[in-house]
């Protein structure tokens, strides 16, 4: 167990924590709607260790798109913390400024959102280096990592040189899981990683989520495939509405 006192409050991390979050509090004021205060997520707390899949489960609207968005440090929350390993130290993603947010998400948290954020003319291949490159890893060794994965998720390779602009959203999807999955990120989240890809590439994006586990990589996911929360969660965090 490490422990860090902060502020006089003491916060202690199991030895196989990669992720820790704490009494996390974070409602919505709607603001063209009578400044009406919604209230989404009233104390969440969750540890998740190295090797770990967690599944975030509920209701529609219970709140885990927003929870997960601020284990990305996407959303300011009202109070708690969100503990993660970086670099051997401990961060509380809530206080830090944005450029220690960014050097989290390029080096510690890798983020599948369902869609493929796509730039006009950038072919599937540099935009699923990109952050592999970004790492500074050399240029040769990014493209064969991404190419090895193309081809491991099917993806057809006379698109590997096209922008995936008018691609399908099966394969968008998988130059998404290819971008995050490149990299050797400690922690990965998951926004259905597998919601439009047919039964064989959904049991190969399974078996590489397997592979990341085995590695020690901590998941934390939205899987609304129970087949896929089947062979890869080891436990549910369950919201209520
Ligand atoms: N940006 C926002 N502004 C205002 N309210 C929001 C915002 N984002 C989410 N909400 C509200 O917060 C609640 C939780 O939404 P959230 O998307 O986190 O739920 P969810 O469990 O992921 O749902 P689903 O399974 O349908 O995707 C909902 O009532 C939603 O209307």
């Amino acid at each position: 167990m490490q422990s860090l006192t902060l502020n006089h409050h003491s916060v202690s991390f199991p030895r196989q924590a990669l992720l820790q979050v704490e009494n996390l509090r974070k409602s919505f004021i709607l603001h063209q709607q009578g400044g009406i205060n919604l209230s989404v997520l009233e104390g969440v707390s969750l540890s998740v260790n190295t090797g770990e899949c967690v599944a975030l489960s509920g209701a529609s609207g219970s709140g885990k798109s927003t929870f997960m968005r601020c284990l990305y440090a996407n959303y300011r929350v009202d109070s708690g913390s969100v503990w993660v390993k970086h670099e051997e130290s401990w961060l509380d993603l809530c206080q830090l400024v944005p450029h220690e947010i960014l050097a989290v998400r390029q080096k510690t948290i890798g983020y599948v959102s369902q869609f493929l954020r796509v730039i006009p003319r950038v072919p599937a291949l540099e935009v699923a280096a990109e952050p592999l490159l970004e790492l500074g890893i050399n240029i040769d060794v990014a493209y064969n990592k991404v190419k090895d994965l193309f081809r491991r998720l099917n993806l057809s390779e006379r698109l590997w040189h096209l922008s995936p602009t008018t691609f399908s959203g099966g394969e968008k999807q998988r130059v998404n899981i290819t971008r995050a999955l490149a990299v050797d990120y400690p922690i990965l989240l998951l926004d259905e990683p597998t919601s439009a890809l047919d039964s064989t590439n959904r049991q190969v994006v399974i078996e590489l989520l397997q592979e990341k586990k085995a590695q020690g990589c901590a998941l934390i996911g939205i899987f609304h495939d129970e087949e896929v929360k089947a062979q890869l969660c080891n436990r549910e965090l369950i919201f209520k509405s």
